[in-house]
């Protein structure tokens, strides 16, 4: 047997099942790689919105990385939602310390239904001590405007910020164009050398929540697996697409997507 894979995400949780720790999970299993966890905050959500945040302790969240790392090991990382300064500082000190390499940042800051998960506090810590370590971030295109502080309004745009991440210590970059009202879904790739579009068709559905957190998880579940990280990326993109392409249309509002979409094969983007 070859070595099994094994990926950690840093993340919240979302009681829906939908996004965060949860989404990260499925994925991991999904994509034959062992999942571990260290949970930064419980949240009381669903697809209408997120109803109750309770954030642990740094110290908690300390312990659950220096269990998992001193013990089974870890072929790759992602963060997802970190909560606070004090937790941000604290996981980039323990990425460092454990070499929690190759690492996935995403920034989430706002959920889809508009709840602040991540203190505007924690901007300095996120940017000075946490991208500087991330092998590849992932902001979408509100997150990226909040990062480089500036309005993505087209494409040029786009590719300074991917530009000026970089230039903050990031190796890699996925402007992510969810937000975007293309008739695809195109995301833009900067290694620091040259851009790369990921492309798909666009879905028209309202079913999106934890597309972010899934994404990122699957790039680190190749990652995982030895995949370089442009194949990872590109991977990883086909693996959302077909999730969005069959999500679920559960509760009343933004439904999650399909974890076992990509082994419907050829039917990936039937109805
Ligand atoms: N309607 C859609 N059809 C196809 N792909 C989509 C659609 N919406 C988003 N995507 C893709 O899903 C991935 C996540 O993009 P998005 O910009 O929505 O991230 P996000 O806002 O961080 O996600 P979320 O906050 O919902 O978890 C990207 O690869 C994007 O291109
Ligand atoms: C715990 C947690 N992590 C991340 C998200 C972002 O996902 P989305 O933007 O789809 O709401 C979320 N809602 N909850």
């Amino acid at each position: 047997m070859t070595q099994l894979a094994r990926a950690l995400t840093i993340a919240g949780s979302d009681s829906g099942g939908g996004a965060g720790i949860q989404a990260d999970l499925k994925t991991f299993q999904e994509l034959r790689v062992f999942g571990m966890t260290a949970i930064t905050a419980v949240t009381a959500q669903n697809t209408l919105g997120v109803f109750d945040v309770q954030t642990l302790p740094a110290e908690a969240v300390a312990k659950q990385l220096d269990a998992v790392a001193t013990d089974i090991g870890v072929d790759a990382t992602k963060t997802g939602m970190l909560a606070n300064a004090e937790i941000t500082a604290l996981v980039a000190r323990k990425v460092k310390e454990h070499q929690l390499f190759p690492l996935v940042v995403d920034p989430v800051m706002v959920s889809t239904s508009g709840h602040l998960l991540l203190d505007q506090a924690a901007r300095k810590q996120f940017i000075e001590e946490l991208i500087p370590l991330a092998t590849v971030i992932t902001p979408n295109i509100p997150e990226a405007e909040a990062l480089t502080e500036t309005p993505l309004t087209d494409l040029n745009a786009r590719k300074q910020a991917a530009q000026a991440l970089h230039a903050l210590g990031a190796q890699s970059v996925v402007i992510k164009g969810g937000h975007l009202e293309d008739d695809e879904a195109v995301d833009l790739f900067y290694d620091g050398k040259e851009f790369v579009f990921l492309r798909s068709p666009r879905f028209d559905t309202p079913h999106t929540h934890g597309t972010g957190c899934t994404l990122s998880a699957a790039i680190a579940a190749y990652l995982a697996r030895g995949f370089t990280l442009a194949n990872a990326v590109s991977q990883a993109k086909q693996f959302i697409s077909a999730a969005i392409s069959h999500a679920f249309p559960l509760g009343n509002g933004h439904g999650p997507t399909n974890h076992w979409a990509h082994r419907l094969g050829g039917e990936l983007y039937a109805d």
